[in-house]
């Protein structure tokens, strides 16, 4: 018997294994890096593999660097080697991110800590392109700890919000592949933009620790790598656009 093994046999297998259930988030990442090398992966076990996984605050927090005057500050965990962006994400109390699109990624969001509610909407269509007709609700869901969502453009927008008044949330996120731009969109209205280039923070306590340790910096858990005082520039139609520079000026620029 043969013992080549045809790369349809290999995705089934992909397919069906589950992958080992990582023991902290260095696990997770070095287990997503063998995965996740093309847009040939398994989705339904890199879904599997992110529900499996147990965060403890230990893991995360050193990523989980809060700018409050945001709506939610993103924070880059690993790269990928280009072929995604793992981040978590810190939402301030009472906060949404704007209504937007993953650029043709696939996303899938864990919530570690607090509740996140997702309201998905239908993308406007062609004929409401020139942005006059309240955009549709698809489903709202409220997500609470542990638990994974997914989506990509083909199910449709999101906004994501923490609905505590009191208390912040926390979100790891996994972009394949990564992006650098999205579209927003205006609620009442459908018109769509272009959002500035979506930026985070990186922890260079951990990826970086050589070049954290050449340049001290005041907060030693995180750094923008760019002045993010632009990323506040509020969306033409409500809500606040908080992906946005990474370049070294302010690149987002509301529509009107
Ligand atoms: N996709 C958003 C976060 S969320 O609102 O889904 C981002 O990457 O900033
Ligand atoms: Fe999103």
């Amino acid at each position: 018997m043969s013992s080549t093994t045809t790369s349809t046999e290999a995705t089934t297998l992909r397919l069906t294994s589950p992958l080992p259930t990582p023991k902290d988030l260095e696990a997770l990442i070095q287990t997503l890096h063998r995965e996740i090398t093309s847009s040939d992966f398994s989705l339904p076990a890199i879904t599997r593999l992110l529900q499996s996984y147990t965060p403890s605050q230990d893991d995360y927090a050193p990523y989980a660097h809060f700018d409050t005057s945001k709506p939610y500050t993103r924070n880059l965990v690993d790269d990928g080697n280009g072929h995604f962006n793992l981040m978590i994400l810190c939402w301030t109390q009472g906060k949404a991110s704007p209504i937007h699109d993953h650029a043709g990624a696939h996303c899938l969001m864990k919530i570690l800590d607090g509740e996140l509610c997702e309201t998905q909407y239908e993308w406007p269509k062609e004929d409401e392109a020139c942005g006059n007709s309240p955009m549709r609700v698809k489903k709202q869901t409220v997500h609470g700890a542990n638990q994974v969502a997914y989506i990509h453009d083909q199910i449709g927008l999101h906004r994501i919000s923490n609905p505590s008044s009191t208390r912040p949330a926390i979100s790891l996120h996994l972009y394949t592949p990564p992006f650098d731009y999205c579209k927003t969109f205006c609620e009442s209205t459908g018109q769509a933009r272009t959002s500035g280039r979506c930026v985070f923070y990186r922890d260079f306590t951990k990826k970086n620790k050589q070049e954290a340790q050449q340049f001290p910096l005041p907060n030693p858990r995180a750094v923008p790598n760019v002045d993010v005082a632009g990323a506040a520039a509020t969306a033409a139609c409500g809500g606040q656009m908080d992906m946005s520079l990474r370049s070294q000026r302010p690149m987002f620029v509301p529509s009107k």
